[in-house]
């Protein structure tokens, strides 16, 4: 995370309030954080110091946040107080890694790893075993100023326990045993270290880094974030990252939301386009109108909400916590008894008695048991967040793996929410159709339902402009519809709920007057009390919507559907999914909703629920676990839900059940470990004779197995993400046999290319309609398309095919392609697109050069004719799309 506080730093650096006080946030990595024996030394060391508000520890990442004044305490002498304490705390730089802690063991590693070793040939020449001792004196200097701090803080932490057992050691005579103490220890923790190191790396990556300052599109002048107000418009170049959640007010481009949603496409924007801060701008030029501060933007919210996850501690991190509280001092009382009751009673053996409480002391740290949970939970959200599920919390994620069953809502999240008129009438001439238009298109443009939507589009399409300005009120009835007053008429716009609400005289008749209208969930309009128009309209279901739902049925989850919308409504998207829904209930009002969840549960158990709208809040709420889709999903359903889902693509919601299930085997296998160990050496101690060594090396060892095991998680998702997780399989076939020349964001980055290339599309001509821009929208839910986006004639590509970029310049037909290009209007682009100048694909592009891409393939044998180079302008094919002809070639090349 490029830490808020950093940012809001550098807002301070401009502003001369700082004597006022001013409460930041402080993100610091402390690399000498082991468990939480360390967690409540950090508190104790930060919490009394005068200006510091709150002290939050994330043992995962070795993250400390610091919530304090800046004008009473400096983030330096915050720094200065932990590093006394030999915690090695530094602030995190903006977009650096978490606490680089250097690839290489620290000095004192090494010679303590040196002088042991030297301390091996003692047999041959005895002096050389004090060079054991030695070693551990070395070895131990990090360990002592850590243990002193705790000392003094009267905790007791590993690195005392740890130093017990090497004076021990020594005490007993057994050096070389010493020296092995302290190289295992701090061996592990720096192999511990550098797995969280990259564990904390993937969190940064995962969250852009938002820029600091904003050029305002008037002036050119450069502003800190801070000081742009809501309904500035700023410019935003190709290449750059979008400072700010708005609405773009000029010029067109392609933006890459990978950050936010997870999918690597680019999202092509156009006035009226909603933007998020943190996205890319791929290319093009675009002002936009911020709608949000800096501090409410989007990716802000994601920030704060992945660091509240990392805190807010679950059922098993509880429950784990609360009995480490207490094995500690029980091991360490157990540990003086087994010494103090021979020494009193005589018994002979002295020795093996102290050993064993050597071995005790050693085995008091619950360590592992400890990062047990948070580590898998940490790795788990990170992997969640980067397939663009925003999960609230460790204990989402295990509930999650719970699910026996899935309601999911029908429009907008089943299907795609875009609603398309079928028909249209007005009730036998009671009004001009036009009049009716500006009547429905005017309130509706007050209404967020995405029937509201296709409704206005349809009166513009027939040249009517809606005006909102002339509705005097408006009452939206969830379930039912929207009331408006516009010019003294009374109008209620709806389902035939909104009949007997607004009293209709045809109530009766009602039902008759909807017959024979084209699509599936219809609409009615009332006038004053008498119906006067009526509608029909259609969705489509998402195409990834029938696979997730046989996905889940796979794992033993039933799928439910619960809509506000028709019985038909239903049914037809029933039919569309193929039957793979076990139940349907439709017609219902929100709190029905709650009422089903609440069934479902009883009768099931753990439910999981997916909804976007604003009806769905409650039961969202009510389930288990709440999933709102979406980025431009209504706010009420983000709040309330548990996780949101950045995209369209339900898909992830399979997906997220699987990482819900394996994060919940992950912890247990790290608990069943971690405890398994402590009892081996234990047991082996008691039965067989206690070694000091080995208990050292179980607890750091297990401590180290967990972290790994627990990385896992992450590295699944990295393969998957190289995989592209089967959806666009083709697309990224194409590009991961050739991620150095891949003319496809989507594959370089998923393929690990270093360079992010564009995607060889052309920006959407201008009023290509606004829902193509969201990011869950039609074009973008699914695999299939996701692949048209990424190479427009995808279909046509076969699975080897090999994309190559070369400017037009090398290419003999240069002038052809180039006039192909102008005559279509995209003198800039060139062919591919819209290419920021900074990608390799397009480098020339922004140079008045045009470029083209080539796809070869071995299986095609036109390919095979490419690769011989004599291609016939048939055997390649350009990936720019052909504007007009929509995704044809456009240019060829020889
Ligand atoms: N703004 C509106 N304009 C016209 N009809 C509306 C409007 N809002 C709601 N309705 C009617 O009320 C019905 C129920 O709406 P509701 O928002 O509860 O569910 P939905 O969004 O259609 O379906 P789902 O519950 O699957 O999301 C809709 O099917 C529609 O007929
Ligand atoms: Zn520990």
């Amino acid at each position: 995370m490029p830490g808020p506080a950093v940012e809001a730093a550098a807002r301070g650096g401009g502003c001369c309030g700082k004597t006022a006080g001013k409460w930041e946030k402080t993100y610091l990595d402390v690399l000498g954080i082991c468990c939480t024996a360390e967690v409540a030394l950090v508190e104790r060391l930060l919490a009394p110091i005068n200006g510091v508000r709150a002290v939050t520890v994330v043992v995962p990442s070795r993250t400390v946040i610091v919530d304090h004044d800046t004008a009473a305490v400096s983030q330096f002498h915050i720094v200065k107080v932990l590093n006394k304490a030999g915690l090695e705390a530094s602030v995190r730089a903006y977009g650096s890694s978490a606490g680089a802690p250097g690839r290489w063991p620290s000095p004192f590693i090494v010679a303590c790893g040196v002088l042991l070793a030297a301390s091996l040939f003692a047999p041959l020449l005895p002096p050389l075993r004090w060079l054991a001792v030695a070693a551990a004196c070395v070895g131990s200097q990090p360990m002592l100023l850590r243990a002193f701090a705790a000392a003094g803080k009267l905790t007791l932490d590993i690195n005392i326990l740890m130093l017990i057992a090497v004076a021990g050691a020594v005490a007993l005579g057994s050096y070389t045993e010493a020296g092995a103490i302290v190289f295992l220890f701090t061996v592990a923790e720096w192999l511990e270290t550098l797995a969280c190191t990259k564990a904390s790396a993937g969190m940064l990556s995962l969250m852009s880094s938002v820029p600091k300052t904003v050029v305002l599109a008037e002036t050119g002048q450069v502003v800190g974030m801070g000081d742009v107000a809501v309904g500035t418009v700023v410019a935003v170049r190709a290449g750059d990252v979008v400072p700010v959640d708005g609405v773009v007010v000029g010029g067109q481009s392609e933006v890459d939301e990978s950050s936010l949603t997870g999918e690597s496409f680019p999202v092509p924007k156009q006035a009226q386009s909603e933007v998020w801060a943190g996205t890319i701008n791929l290319d093009g030029y675009i002002s936009v109108r911020t709608t949000a501060l800096a501090e409410n933007s989007t990716v802000a919210k994601m920030e704060r909400l992945v660091e509240e996850a990392q805190n807010s501690r679950s059922r098993t991190q509880r429950l784990i916590d609360s009995c480490a509280k207490h094995y500690t001092p029980a091991v360490v009382v157990l540990a003086a008894g087994v010494v103090l009751v021979p020494v009193l009673l005589g018994a002979p053996d002295l020795e093996h008695w102290f050993r064993l409480s050597l071995v005790l002391l050693v085995s008091a740290c619950p360590c592992a048991l400890v990062l047990s949970t948070p580590v898998a939970t940490f790795c788990a959200l990170l992997r969640a967040a980067r397939m663009g599920l925003l999960v609230k919390g460790g204990n989402v994620l295990e509930s999650l793996g719970e699910v026996r069953v899935a309601a999911f809502d029908k429009t907008g999240t089943i299907t795609r929410g875009e609603f398309s008129i079928k028909d249209f009438l007005v009730v036998r001439d009671k009004v001009q159709m036009s009049q009716l238009l500006y009547w429905v298109s005017s309130i509706e443009s007050k209404s967020s339902h995405p029937m509201a939507a296709a409704l206005v589009e349809y009166a513009q399409s027939k040249s009517i402009q809606p005006k909102p300005e002339d509705v005097t009120e408006t009452c939206i009835y969830h379930g039912e519809g929207i009331y408006g007053a516009i010019n003294g008429k009374h109008i209620y716009i709806g389902n035939e709920r909104i009949m007997a609400r607004s009293s209709c005289r045809q109530q009766e008749a009602g039902h008759r007057e909807t017959d024979g209208l084209k699509g599936v969930s219809v609409g009615l309009v009332i006038c004053d009390g008498d119906l006067v128009g009526k509608f029909s309209l259609s969705d489509t279901c998402r195409t990834g919507a029938a696979e997730a739902i046989l996905q889940l049925r796979s794992m033993g989850i039933k799928s439910v559907m619960l809509t506000g919308d028709s019985e038909a409504a239903a049914k037809h998207a029933q039919e569309q999914l193929g039957g793979v829904l076990e139940e349907l209930h439709s017609g219902l009002l929100p709190e029905d909703k709650v009422r089903l969840i609440r069934g479902l549960q009883a009768r099931h158990g753990a439910t999981l629920m997916v909804g976007d709208g604003m009806n769905d809040a409650p039961a969202l709420a009510a389930a288990d676990v709440g999933v709102s889709m979406g980025l431009s999903g209504s706010a009420a359903a983000i709040e309330t839900s548990h996780a949101t889902l950045m995209s369209g693509d339900v898909l992830r919601v399979p997906k997220a059940v699987r990482l819900g299930r394996r994060t919940r085997r992950t912890i247990a296998v790290n608990v069943a470990s971690s405890v398994g160990a402590k009892a081996a050496v234990l047991a082996l101690a008691v039965a067989w004779r206690p070694v000091l060594w080995v208990a050292v090396l179980a607890d750091v060892g297990t401590c180290l197995l967990v972290v790994l095991h627990s990385m896992l998680l992450l590295r699944d998702a990295a393969r998957a993400r190289r995989r592209c997780g089967g959806a666009s399989k083709a697309c990224c076939a194409t590009a991961c046999k050739a991620p150095k020349t891949a003319c496809c964001a989507t594959a370089s980055k998923a393929c690990g290319a270093t360079t992010v290339k564009p995607v060889a599309t052309r920006p959407q001509p201008a009023g290509a309609g606004k829902k193509a821009d969201r990011p869950g929208g039609d074009k973008h839910g699914n695999g299939k398309d996701d692949c048209h986006r990424c190479c427009h004639k995808q279909s046509k590509l076969p699975e080897d095919a090999v994309v190559i970029a070369i400017p037009v310049r090398a290419v003999e037909h240069r002038k052809d392609a180039a006039a192909h290009e102008k005559a279509e209007g995209n003198a800039a682009g060139g062919c591919c697109g819209g290419a920021p100048a900074s990608a390799a694909c397009c480098a020339e592009a922004h140079g008045g050069e045009d470029e083209v891409c080539i796809v070869i393939s071995a299986r095609s044998p036109c390919c095979s004719t490419a690769r011989s180079r004599s291609a016939s302008p048939k055997d390649a094919m350009c990936c720019g799309s052909g504007g007009k002809d929509g995704g044809a070639i456009s240019a060829l090349v020889c």
